[in-house]
């Protein structure tokens, strides 16, 4: 199928003559991204653990008139980590974007994630990140500058379900302010954006009750529905511009507000299993109809 060109909202030769790295740019927010940034002008390489995705993507970028190249990687190796930016450098002789989009989990519940299931997690959302953010400002952005977005989550007041990311990505914007403080007079910006619900390739990894859910529970935030593989991107790509030169170490939320009128996307059941402290004798003690009716 032929796409068209990406309909950017930003100016056509923004990213003329630089380099931009998306991993996980084969599918998804991380396509999109490769997508828009090739719009602007920018170099795209492309990269993630499987090779055709990369490769469609780049043939779509190719055939609307862009510049994109891939490379193999599993970001939780550092080795491959390593081999991928020096090949970036190598093959376009610069790096001046990075885009930390690779990353994903699983849901459940906090007491069946097995010790490698959250090893696996942590490793691939906040070692990996920190690894390509790194190895990228190593081989090039300490000695020229650049700017850097990692993708992390609604992880704000905590992440039911998806603990093991939440405290990653949590960590991930933590790592982007100390960075941040960091590289600035290296002429290195480090900023994070925050999606909320997205409805991309990515949620067909989840179950069908989990996708139902995560619909449903999207219709009660402020912006009444779900987000854009489109409405991520033109957040990642606001932040590498020039139209961000002043802004460094901050975490942009893209989420419909929903962050700030969370609706659970677990069910919270009532109970009567936290007992109620009394340190004082005349307390007043709870109406019976004020307590959860198990
Ligand atoms: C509203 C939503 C907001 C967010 C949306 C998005 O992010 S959309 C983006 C969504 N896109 C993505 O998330 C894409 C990227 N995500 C992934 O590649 C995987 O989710 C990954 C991060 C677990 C890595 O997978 P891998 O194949 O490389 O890992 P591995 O096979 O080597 O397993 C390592 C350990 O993890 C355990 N385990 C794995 N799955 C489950 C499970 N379902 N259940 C329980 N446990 C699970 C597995 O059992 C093992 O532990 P064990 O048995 O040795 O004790
Ligand atoms: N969709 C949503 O609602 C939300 C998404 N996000 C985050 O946005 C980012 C993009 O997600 P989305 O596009 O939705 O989902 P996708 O599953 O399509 O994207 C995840 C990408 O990461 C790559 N990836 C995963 N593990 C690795 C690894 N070890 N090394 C290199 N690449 C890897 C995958 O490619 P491959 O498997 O080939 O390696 C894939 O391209 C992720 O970090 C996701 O968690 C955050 C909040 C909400």
């Amino acid at each position: 199928m032929t796409i068209p060109e990406y309909d950017s909202v930003f100016r056509k030769k923004l990213f003329a003559d630089q380099v931009a790295l998306v991993t996980g740019g084969g599918t998804g927010i991380g396509r999109a991204i490769a997508h828009e940034l090739a719009a602007l002008g920018a170099t795209v390489v492309v990269a993630a653990r499987r090779e055709e995705p990369l490769l469609e993507t780049v043939a779509e970028i190719t055939e609307a008139g862009g510049s994109a190249d891939h490379v193999i990687v599993n970001i939780r190796e550092a080795d491959d980590v390593e081999a991928m930016v020096s090949a970036v450098v190598e093959r376009h002789g610069r790096l001046d974007l990075l885009v930390n989009n690779a990353g994903g989990q699983f849901p459940s519940p906090a007491e069946h994630i097995s010790p490698n299931g959250w090893r696996t997690v942590v490793d691939l959302n906040l070692n990996g990140t920190f690894l390509v953010t790194r190895a990228a400002f190593n081989a090039w952005m300490g000695e020229h500058g650049g700017s850097i977005v990692s993708v992390v989550a609604d992880m704000w007041n905590g992440f039911p379900y998806m603990s093991h990311t939440g405290a990653a990505r949590a960590a991930v914007a933590n790592m982007t302010m100390s960075l941040a403080v960091e590289w600035g007079s290296r002429g290195v910006r480090v900023n994070a954006v925050a999606p909320g619900t997205i409805y991309s390739s990515g949620m067909s990894t989840y179950d069908e009750e989990f996708q139902r859910t995560a619909a449903q529970q999207s219709s009660r935030i402020p912006a009444g529905r779900v987000g854009t593989e489109s409405e991520a991107s033109a957040a990642v790509v606001f932040l590498l511009s020039r139209a961000a030169a002043f802004i460094t170490g901050e975490t942009l939320r893209v989420d419909g507000g929903g962050s700030l009128l969370k609706a659970p996307m677990v069910p919270v059941e009532a109970h009567r299993n936290m007992p109620t402290y009394e340190g004082f004798h005349l307390a007043r003690e709870i109406p019976e109809e004020w307590l959860p009716q198990a």
